[in-house]
């Protein structure tokens, strides 16, 4: 038994939801391209879980559904009146979820009806326990979600209290579908393995927020805008990076164990990013970002991540730096569900086994003799 460090290159499971061929990402074999322009978060959200794009009707209901389910239950929000007003943000979303569970009747309910009505329900609620926790650290009253209208629209107006506007609402809607699924990476993985053991949703959306809060993978969004805040200005770009290269430091937002030669969902960002540099009348963000690239693709061969340009496309829609990551929760959410649905279709217990390296033959000293 050979061990391959990070599973690299190792086919863990077959999935029809979502696949990168070549370079090309789909969902339920539609290119990522086609979708970002094409269809809004909640059709994506349906795809995923349906395996087909919903007619009118069918995306009116879901709607229906999304925002009937998105008000938390009250212990919940009690809850996170509890929490440190400086506790992670990541942290608290996954504690919140966790205990979402422990208000839901059918938390542990196993029929494929019980668990996709809970996907939806999740979906619904994530949004709503994001708005609500950055709202209460602040000494602020939580914003009651509203019904017809979309995820995007409802986030953005829980967080603020005012309706946002269209352009905010049309980008914010492209970042969730950009970032609704991937394919068996970390977070994915996490929950797969979660619920392989016949464990409930709640369970496995759980483990993958644990998964996604890591800077290797989600996380990398709020480290990306670290980065742009210490470097500053766009005259700073070169020294900064330079110095972090040549210290063999991380540039955080680069580079992907699966995408080689880039990474589809990054041209939307960086357009988005430089649309929205424009509206705001401030250029830094992503002029920073531009350079930042040249120099990491020029001397490291390392291309931009969908980590990288979420980070200046958040701030110009003057989200909190430590949203950034939930946020990719609120969207990730469709994908984990579906990919849990998927498991529990066809489950076997997922076990690899280890190389063992450790000491052998070896004998137990007595508790006196021992150094
Ligand atoms: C949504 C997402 O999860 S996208 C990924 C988000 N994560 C990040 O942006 C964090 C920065 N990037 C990384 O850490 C990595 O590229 C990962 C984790 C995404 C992929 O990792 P792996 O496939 O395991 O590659 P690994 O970390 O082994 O790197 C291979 C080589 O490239 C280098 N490298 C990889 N990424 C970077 C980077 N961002 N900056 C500098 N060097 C890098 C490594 O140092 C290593 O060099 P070495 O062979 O000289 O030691
Ligand atoms: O697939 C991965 O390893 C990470 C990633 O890009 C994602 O989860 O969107």
């Amino acid at each position: 038994m050979t061990a391959t460090k990070g599973l690299e290159g190792i086919v863990a499971t077959t999935s029809s939801i979502s696949s990168i061929i070549d370079g090309v990402l789909t969902y339920r074999g539609i290119d990522i391209d086609d979708l970002a322009v094409n269809a809004s978060f909640e059709e994506v959200a349906y795809l995923l879980w349906y395996g087909k794009l919903p007619t009118k009707p069918e995306l009116d209901e879901l709607l229906q559904q999304l925002g009937e389910y998105a008000p938390i239950p009250a212990g919940v929000l009690d809850q996170l009146k509890l929490y440190p007003k400086d506790a992670n943000s990541m942290a608290s979303l996954r504690t919140a979820i966790s205990s979402l569970a422990l208000y839901d009747e059918s938390a542990n309910e196993m029929s494929h009806e019980a668990n996709i009505h809970k996907a939806v329900k999740l979906q619904a609620q994530l949004p709503t326990v994001v708005a609500a926790f950055a709202r209460i650290r602040e000494g602020k009253e939580p914003i009651a979600p509203k019904t017809g209208v979309t995820i995007a629209y409802n986030f953005l107006y829980m967080l603020t209290g005012q309706e946002p506007d269209e352009v905010a609402v049309k980008a914010l809607d492209q970042a969730l579908v950009l970032h609704a699924d991937h394919e068996l990476n970390a977070s994915t993985f996490a929950a797969r393995v979660t619920v392989a053991t016949l464990s409930d949703i709640y369970s496995g959306v759980t483990s993958a927020i644990g998964a996604l809060k890591g800077p290797l993978h989600g996380g990398a969004n709020e480290a990306v805008m670290v980065m742009l805040e210490e470097i500053g200005t766009p005259a700073n770009v070169e020294a900064v990076i330079s110095k972090k290269l040549a210290n063999k430091e991380k540039i955080m937002g680069f580079g992907h164990r699966v995408y080689k030669n880039g990474d589809p969902r990054a041209k939307h960002l960086q357009k988005m990013s430089r649309e929205l540099g424009k509206l705001t009348d401030n250029m830094d963000l992503y002029d920073m970002s531009i350079k930042i690239e040249e120099i990491v693709t020029g001397q490291k061969g390392l291309k931009p991540n969908v980590d990288f340009y979420s980070a200046s496309v958040y701030t110009s829609l003057k989200i909190p730096r430590d949203l950034f990551t939930p946020i990719f929760a609120i969207s990730r959410v469709s994908g984990w569900t579906a990919h849990i649905l998927e498991q529990y279709e066809n489950n076997r217990l997922i076990r690899p086994r280890a190389e063992y390296v450790g000491p052998v033959d070896q004998k137990v000293t007595p508790i006196a003799q021992r150094q």
